[in-house]
């Protein structure tokens, strides 16, 4: 090999070593803003492809191991869709909830807590981690009651109640079993079912789940993961923050629409009950979790009170 091309070699190693530093170094102040502070993070059911789901589970243990707490709430819906699909149970949504009867209500358990909860928790482990499964029901962690939904006739302009079945909405909270293992350093890992006042099981939308409970832990972060890269203006273009009157705003003059409500809902009601912000951050970007939580930039779109 030439001395010019051992020097070149060598400089270009050296550049390498330099930037990787500058990422762990600008990573410090992070580490200690959020040292031992809760950060809930919701993982969509959009998001769980092979390998975004290894990214998660090792963006979950290097957040446990700098000393961030964090809680994690799953979704499932699209694997809850194929499932009914399989077994030739018919689905419907209103309003984005899955009307859910009886048997919509097995599958939904069946899936979510026999199935995805617990992949989650073996990638948590399989990472390095310590983590522990559980539904809203293990130690009543989340007391559900039967959501009340009314529709506005389209003919009469009258409102009308629905019945969306066992669809439910978080009534209280209980989250001393959380504080309980996150101070034996495990991950809780919370799927989306809620249990009733008489001990019926409730599906509850992950996100509403994700900040009810961001809520009763009174939380640094409220992270919410989905598929685009935040939440976006009129052209399209990436909000990086949002205070809670120009979120509503963005609700109230159509610019956030669909399925984007919702998660702009909880985010606003979890910042009202105590979380210092939520964050709707675009799950397919690979470690996405790292580079908001760790790097100047951070990622997708901040909401705070002010
Ligand atoms: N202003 C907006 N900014 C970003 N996404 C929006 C906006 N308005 C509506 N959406 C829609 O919201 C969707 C995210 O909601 P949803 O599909 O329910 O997510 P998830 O399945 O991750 O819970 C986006 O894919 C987008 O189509
Ligand atoms: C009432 C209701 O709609 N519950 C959801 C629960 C799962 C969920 O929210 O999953 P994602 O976050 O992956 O959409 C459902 O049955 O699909």
């Amino acid at each position: 090999m030439a001395f010019s091309d051992d020097l070149g070699g060598n400089l270009r190693s050296l550049a390498r070593w330099r930037s990787t530093a500058r990422v762990l170094v600008e990573a410090l102040p992070f580490i200690l803003k959020y040292d031992q502070k809760v950060v809930v993070v919701k993982f969509g059911g959009n998001a769980m492809d092979e390998n975004s789901s290894h990214d998660f589970s090792q963006d979950i243990v290097l957040m446990k191991q700098t000393g961030i707490e964090p809680v994690v709430v799953h979704g499932g819906g699209p694997q809850i869709g194929a499932m009914l699909k399989k077994l030739e149970i018919p689905s419907q949504f209103i309003d984005g909830l899955r009307v859910t009867d009886e048997a919509t209500m097995d599958v939904v358990e069946m899936v979510l807590i026999g199935s995805i909860n617990k992949h989650i928790v073996t990638g948590i482990n399989r990472a390095g981690g310590h983590a522990v499964g559980l539904s809203g029901t293990d130690s009543n962690l989340v007391v559900a009651k039967k959501l009340e939904r009314m529709k506005v006739d389209p003919e009469t302009h009258e409102s009308k109640p629905i019945d969306l079945g066992f669809v439910g909405e978080p009534d209280v909270v209980n989250p001393e079993v959380l504080r309980t293992f996150i101070k034996s350093d495990l991950v809780p890992v919370i799927a989306p079912v809620g249990v009733g006042r008489q001990g019926e099981s409730y599906n509850i939308n992950a996100d509403t789940v994700a900040g009810a409970v961001a809520g009763a832990m009174r939380a640094e972060r409220l992270i919410l993961l989905t598929d685009v890269e935040g939440v976006l203006d009129k052209d399209g273009k990436l909000i990086p923050r949002l205070t809670l009157s120009e979120a509503r705003t963005l609700i109230a003059d159509g610019t956030i629409k669909g399925g984007m409500i919702p998660k702009i809902e909880t985010a606003i009601e979890a910042v009202e009950s105590g979380v210092k912000a939520a964050v709707i951050l675009d799950g397919r970007i690979p470690h996405v979790l790292l580079l908001e939580l760790f790097t100047e930039h951070g990622a997708g779109t901040l909401i705070t009170a002010e």
